[in-house]
């Protein structure tokens, strides 16, 4: 028998996603690497580096390859989309990420602008502390703010301007990854110490350390979805949802309970949102139009509202926190 869509115990639930014969490196474009180049040229005019990652994935969403400059200049790591973020092991988060090296951390919303009034004093200590070779005498601070695709980079520079300057958007935000095309665009983000920041395209390594990452990065956002796949994405998001026990998608698609099985979710799911398509179906007396339930129409419904926080706030990088050696702390 079909899995029901009915409430199903955890135990019968898939212990493991089944990650078979997926190619990750095809999900990540090659433009990426130029981006790199030219930030690497770039970074002898730069004072301090802001790393904004996705907070559901605050491990996972690292790049190896922009981790490789960092250790030469100060460096803030920016936690964007807390309000996004399952965050009841923050003390944890912030010591994995302290045992890595990035001791400057801070969590924001840069939609509603929640703690972005911290970055400008953190990156100012840290730029007061450290040694700016011929810059030392420069009133100007330079700044550049990395980070894979659609993190939040452009919305946190027009958010610190906003705080900062009581100006508009200086650069475009987007919720499809790559919005920012033009590598280095220098923006003005305070009076009082003059600072600019360069807003750089989403980098991401040419090389994902597993599958899962790739997943995890690409329910984030950071790719196009169809690269991956939507139905995929969204039996990722299913099968994530139902481990950390988030039973909002239940409510927020009146479904009769948890469920396992994507295709059965999915097809409940585009009933209930009157998603359907007209299928031709060959019968014994010729081609009939039937209507089918829209499996994609209903994947890319459940993938917006896991975006827009509607399925609650998730923590994607729960299995490697769990991973993590006991904290030392009473
Ligand atoms: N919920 C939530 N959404 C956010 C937050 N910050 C940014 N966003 C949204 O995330 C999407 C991507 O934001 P951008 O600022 O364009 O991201 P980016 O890193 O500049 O993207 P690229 O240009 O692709 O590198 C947009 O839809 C933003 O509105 C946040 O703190 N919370």
């Amino acid at each position: 028998m079909k899995p029901a869509l009915r409430a199903l115990s955890p135990a019968s639930w898939r212990q493991s996603f089944s990650l078979d014969g997926r190619d990750v490196a095809r999900w990540f474009p090659g433009h990426m690497a130029k981006g790199l180049t030219k930030m690497r040229s770039s970074l002898r005019r730069v004072d301090a580096l802001v790393e904004v990652r996705d907070a559901r994935i605050p491990l996972s969403g690292r790049n190896p390859l922009l981790q490789e400059s960092l250790g030469l200049k100060p460096h803030l790591l920016v936690l964007n989309k807390m309000d996004l973020a399952e965050l009841s092991a923050q003390k944890k988060i912030v010591q994995r990420l302290e045992a890595e090296g990035l001791r400057n951390v801070v969590f924001t919303n840069c939609v509603t602008d929640e703690n972005v009034r911290q970055v400008i004093p953190m990156v100012t200590d840290l730029v007061a502390s450290s040694y700016r070779y011929d810059r030392q005498e420069d009133p100007e601070y330079c700044i550049m703010v990395i980070g894979v695709p659609n993190v939040g980079k452009s919305s946190l520079i027009n958010s610190l301007r906003r705080q900062h300057l009581c100006r508009g958007k200086a650069t475009r935000v987007g919720g499809e990854p790559g919005i920012t095309r033009a590598v280095m665009s220098r923006i003005q983000v305070c009076e009082r110490p003059l600072m600019f920041l360069l807003d750089t395209p989403g980098v991401l390594a040419p090389q994902i350390e597993s599958v899962e990452t790739g997943l995890k990065l690409a329910l984030c956002g950071t790719v196009l979805d169809h690269l991956v796949g939507e139905e995929t994405l969204a039996d990722y998001l299913l099968y994530t949802l139902n481990r950390h026990q988030l039973s909002q998608y239940v409510r927020h698609y009146g479904l009769a309970g948890a469920c396992d099985d994507i295709t059965s979710v999915l097809k409940q799911v585009a009933v209930k949102l009157g998603k359907t398509q007209k299928v031709k179906v060959l019968t014994g007396t010729g081609a009939v139009n039937v209507l089918q339930p829209s499996y994609s129409a209903a994947a890319r419904d459940f993938l917006r509202a896991f975006r827009s926080g509607l399925l609650g706030p998730v923590m994607l990088d729960q299995d490697v926190l769990q991973s993590c050696p006991p904290s030392s702390d009473p």
